[in-house]
C-alpha cells in the first residue's frame, strides 16, 4: 500500500553551503531522494522542453524508429524495449524514450547523438542541447555540495578525474496511459535503482513515481512521490552508493501504469568514463571494509546499460 511521503527540499541558491551540505547528507542517508529548488532553470523552459518531447513522441512510429538506439545508447527506445528491473521475468516497461548525451563522448563505434530532421521538428535539437548544458551546470553545483556533504573538498570529484567530461544522459520519457492495451500487468518503469552518481528528474505532474525506502522489507512498502511544482526530484545512484560504501542510498523506485499519458525527463549524471569508482577513505574502516571492488565507471555502466535492453542491445 502506498503511504504519504514527505521528502526534504534542498535550495540550490542557499549561500550557506555548509547548511545545504548538511541537509543533503541527511536526505541521502534517510531517503536517497530529495527535491531540488531554486536551481535556476525557468519554468517556461521546462514547459518548452516537455512540449518538444511530446512533439517527438507524437511522430509516426516509422519516423521514430529511424532513430532507434544503437550500441552507444543514444536515440529512440520504442515501447517495451527496455526493462529497468533486469531480474524481472515480466519483460518490457510500458514507456518509450529517447537518450541524448554529450557530443564529445565516444562510447562505442558510434559517437554521435541522433536527431529528428530539423524540418520535421524545428528547434528540437537546440532545445535538447540547451537542456543538456543547463542541467550539466546544475549538476556541477550539486556534485560539489555532495562532496561537501561527505566531508570532502568541494572540488573532490573534479580532482579525482570524475568530472572533466562526465557521461550524462538526458532521457525523455513518455508513458502512454490507458490507451495502450499491451500492458498485461507490466509497469510504466519496473523497480530499479539508477546506475550513476545521481539523477535529476523533471515530471509533468502526472502521478506514478513511487519509492521503496527499504528494499529488504517484506512485503515491500511503496510510497508515492508527490509532485512539487518547479522542483527537480534528485536521487542517489548506484555509483555514489559504491563510492560511499552504502552510506548514501540508491533507493529503489518505479513508475506505476498511469491512467493518463505521462511525460518526464531524467538527467542521469555519471562520472568520466575512465574514472575509478572506489570506496572513499572516510566511508570504510577495519570494522566496515569496502563492500564493492573498485571499478572503472565505463565498465560498470556498460554492464548495467546492456542488461536493461529487453531483447539484448542492438
Ligand atoms: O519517469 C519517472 O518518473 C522515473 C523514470 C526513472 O526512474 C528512470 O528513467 O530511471
Ligand atoms: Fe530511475
Amino acid at each position: 500500500m502506498a503511504g504519504d511521503l514527505v521528502l526534504p527540499l534542498i535550495d540550490l541558491s542557499n549561500p550557506d553551503r555548509d547548511s545545504s551540505a548538511k541537509s543533503i547528507r541527511k536526505a541521502c542517508l534517510d531517503h536517497g531522494f530529495f527535491y531540488l529548488v531554486n536551481h535556476g532553470i525557468e519554468e517556461s523552459f521546462f514547459q518548452q522542453l516537455l512540449k518538444q518531447s511530446k512533439k517527438f513522441f507524437s511522430l509516426p512510429l516509422d519516423e521514430k524508429m529511424k532513430l532507434q538506439t544503437r550500441k552507444d545508447n543514444r536515440g529512440y527506445n520504442p515501447l517495451l524495449s527496455l526493462t529497468l528491473d533486469s531480474s524481472s521475468e515480466v519483460k518490457g516497461d510500458v514507456n518509450e524514450g529517447f537518450f541524448i548525451t554529450s557530443a564529445k563522448i565516444s562510447y562505442s563505434q558510434f559517437n554521435a547523438n541522433q536527431w529528428p530532421p530539423e524540418e520535421l521538428l524545428p528547434c528540437w535539437r537546440a532545445t535538447m542541447e540547451s537542456y543538456y548544458e543547463k542541467m550539466l551546470a546544475v549538476s556541477k553545483k550539486l556534485i560539489s555540495l555532495m562532496a561537501l556533504s561527505l566531508g570532502l573538498d568541494d572540488l573532490f570529484f573534479e580532482k579525482i578525474g570524475a568530472w572533466h567530461e562526465p557521461l550524462a544522459y538526458v532521457r525523455l520519457l513518455h508513458y502512454p496511459g490507458k490507451t495502450f492495451e499491451g500492458s498485461c500487468g507490466r509497469l510504466g518503469a519496473s523497480a530499479h535503482s539508477d546506475f550513476g552518481i545521481a539523477t535529476l528528474l523533471l515530471t509533468d505532474g502526472v502521478p506514478g513515481l513511487q519509492i521503496c525506502r527499504d528494499k529488504d522489507r517484506h512485503p515491500q512498502l511503496w510510497e508515492d512521490v508527490p509532485h512539487v511544482h518547479g522542483a527537480l526530484i534528485v536521487n542517489v545512484g548506484d555509483l555514489l552508493e559504491r563510492w560511499t560504501n552504502c552510506l548514501f542510498r540508491s533507493t529503489l523506485h518505479r513508475v506505476l501504469p498511469t491512467e493518463q499519458e505521462r511525460y518526464s525527463v531524467a538527467f542521469f549524471i555519471n562520472g568520466d568514463l575512465d574514472c575509478m569508482v572506489e570506496c572513499l577513505e572516510s566511508c570504510c574502516s577495519k570494522e566496515n571494509p569496502p563492500r564493492f571492488p573498485a571499478i572503472q565507471c565505463v565498465d560498470y555502466l556498460r554492464h548495467r546499460i546492456s542488461a536493461i535492453y529487453t531483447g539484448g542491445q542492438k
